[in-house]
């Protein structure tokens, strides 16, 4: 495998990786990417590791959960079982089983260290059998699951092929370990790691010059093995490469290390994101990508404030953002250094909006009286209002929790529901950020970081106790949060959007203008979740035939 055949991969995908001073190098569009199509698909390098809470949860072949203890949908529905020598894996089939035994299973199953429950351990122990039978010749793509599954493998592709295991160990090779700047105390844990890896592969049955052959004795495994230092390098990698795996409602359970999909540098104001459909990852578009651009996901919460992604970027994956939501290097300085500052602008006002530390009473810290009294004022939107885009909104004078949800709800869902372009739906969220930095606000500032966390759990805290009508209104409060933060097609917007009809749905008190904001908030969810969830039936596709058939149980309602 070489370069060449990473760049055809990339190519037949309208993809291009090109290098980049500041970022080594960068993936982007060479056509038009549309909104909500699959860029590109990526497999993991070794069978992802499931967190240890989970995996009484998820099938280890195909990640397939136990939805009744989840709470997931139920066409995820299974059960599983578990492996009667290590009784700590858990399978849904015997074909899942089988997968799992003869890929890596029978070389784990025993092993001394496997109560450690430590992800990069297990991680570099996978990576390194992985890579060395694809060395030795003993892998093949035919007993993998992830041929076993065509339909995941090739999603939204059709006939197009799938990635080699060989392409994904390449571009493994290639990626960024920062080792030079990683912490002394963090490469000295990486060393002990390494060093009991190699111990117990150096102890086990692990066929180190493939089937065919007879096992070498140990100091010719040891010569075979990778060096303690290349260990450590695969450990960096992890470090800034590495995914959580997350299933279709975004409870992550897993870590993978997906090379092709590490390839994405981050933004702040992502134009793609990342999915999964089982342990095959999908980099979708969230909006149409144009020749040229770069396509980014997000390795951090876009809803986290500025300084605190900024400190996990630099400590997780040493680089300085300069994103648009950022800003570019010289703007950075500028603001640093400048006694008199040029104006912010664009997306780059947002962080500047959602600063703010207190949320109470004078910032005395809030509580359930309070915190009611404050969501109370908010008016449920009339639905027919959502329907139009409209001219632009008079603004209101004071922005507090209500005025504030109706001003962004009433000015950018119309948008979302129809499906205005980006450059039109960007525009007028420009537009609000500077009205927003340019209205008096109520005390504490209605929308920042502080309050979304408040608000969230106490949204919660109302569904739990199906107090419906105040759910309600704190959740149209968090989706006008939502929408002002995150890009408008990200899943967590469009996955709020459909708790938020359910709870509507639930409010009797609310009586018609509930029901009708209800089935709103559905096309809505379906308006975003068709874009990360997918349009097919199957696979993250049927949460968007689970918001659909939901629609049509409101819709009876609204035709009776
Ligand atoms: C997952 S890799 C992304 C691919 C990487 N650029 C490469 O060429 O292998 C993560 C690393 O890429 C770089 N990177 C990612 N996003 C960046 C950004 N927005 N600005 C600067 N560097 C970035 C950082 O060095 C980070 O540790």
């Amino acid at each position: 495998m070489s370069a060449s055949i990473l760049k055809q991969h990339l190519e037949i995908r309208g993809l291009e990786l090109v290098s980049d001073q500041h970022k080594h190098r960068k993936v982007v569009a060479s056509r038009l990417l549309k909104k909500g199509s699959v860029v590109i698909t990526s497999r993991p390098l070794c069978n992802p590791v499931i967190f240890p809470t989970h995996r009484s949860l998820h099938c280890e072949t195909c990640f397939k959960s136990k939805a009744q203890q989840t709470g997931n949908i139920s066409s995820n529905d299974i059960e599983l079982e578990r492996c009667s020598v290590c009784k700590k894996r858990y399978y849904c089939s015997r074909d899942c089983f089988t997968v799992a035994w003869k890929g890596w299973h029978r070389w784990i199953c025993t092993d001394k260290n496997k109560d450690r429950t430590d992800l990069d351990f297990e991680m570099l122990k996978m990576v390194v059998m992985s890579v060395e039978r694809l060395r030795n010749g003993s892998y093949k793509e035919s007993e993998d699951a992830y041929t076993l599954s065509p339909a995941l493998a090739v999603a939204d592709f059709g006939e197009m092929e799938s990635e080699p295991l060989a392409l994904t160990e390449y571009v493994f090779s290639t990626l960024m370990g920062h080792e030079v700047v990683t912490e002394p105390t963090l490469l000295a844990k990486y060393k002990e790691i390494a060093t009991t890896v190699r111990e117990e592969l150096i102890s086990s049955k692990f066929p180190f010059k493939g089937r065919q052959q007879q096992q070498p004795d140990d100091t010719k495994k040891e010569s075979l093995l990778p060096s303690i230092m290349e260990l450590v390098q695969y450990l960096c990698r992890f470090h800034c490469n590495n995914f959580s795996i997350h299933d279709p409602q975004l409870f992550t359970m897993a870590e993978g290390t997906l090379p092709i999909g590490a390839l994405f540098n981050h933004s702040c104001r992502p134009n793609a994101i990342v999915m999964y459909e089982g342990k095959v990852q999908l980099i979708k578009a969230l909006e149409d990508i144009e020749v040229g651009e770069e396509v980014c996901t997000s390795y951090v919460d876009n809803g986290v404030p500025r300084e605190e992604r900024r400190q996990l970027l630099r400590e997780k994956y040493f680089f300085e953002c300069l994103c648009p939501r950022c800003g570019d290097q010289q703007q950075q300085q500028q603001q640093q250094t400048a006694a008199v500052q040029e104006p912010k602008t664009g997306f780059r006002i947002l962080d500047d909006l959602i600063e703010g530390e207190q949320d109470g009473p004078d910032g005395k810290g809030v509580n359930g009286e309070w915190l009611t009294k404050q969501f109370d004022a908010i008016i449920i939107p009339g639905a027919r209002s959502l329907q139009i885009a409209g001219p632009r909104l008079q603004p209101p004078s004071v922005m507090t929790r209500a005025s504030f949800t109706s001003y962004i709800i009433h000015s950018l869902v119309p948008l979302i529901q129809t499906g205005a372009s980006q450059q039109e739906y960007t525009e007028r969220l420009f537009e609000i950020y500077e009205t927003l930095q340019s209205t008096p606000h109520s005390e504490p500032k209605p929308f920042t970081t502080t309050v979304m966390t408040n608000a969230t759990s106490f949204f919660n805290t109302c569904l739990e106790h199906q107090s419906w009508a105040l759910a309600s209104k704190i959740g149209t409060f968090i989706l006008a949060l939502y929408l002002m933060i995150y890009p408008r097609h990200h899943p967590l917007v469009g996955l709020h959007c459909f708790t938020l009809a359910k709870s509507l749905w639930n409010d009797v008190e609310g009586g018609m203008t509930s029901v009708r904001l209800s089935h709103e908030m559905l096309k809505l969810a379906r308006n975003i979740l068709q874009v990360s969830h997918g349009v097919k039936s199957s696979g993250n596709a049927a949460l968007v035939m689970e918001v659909m058939a939901f629609m049509k149980t409101v819709e009876k309602e609204l035709d009776s």
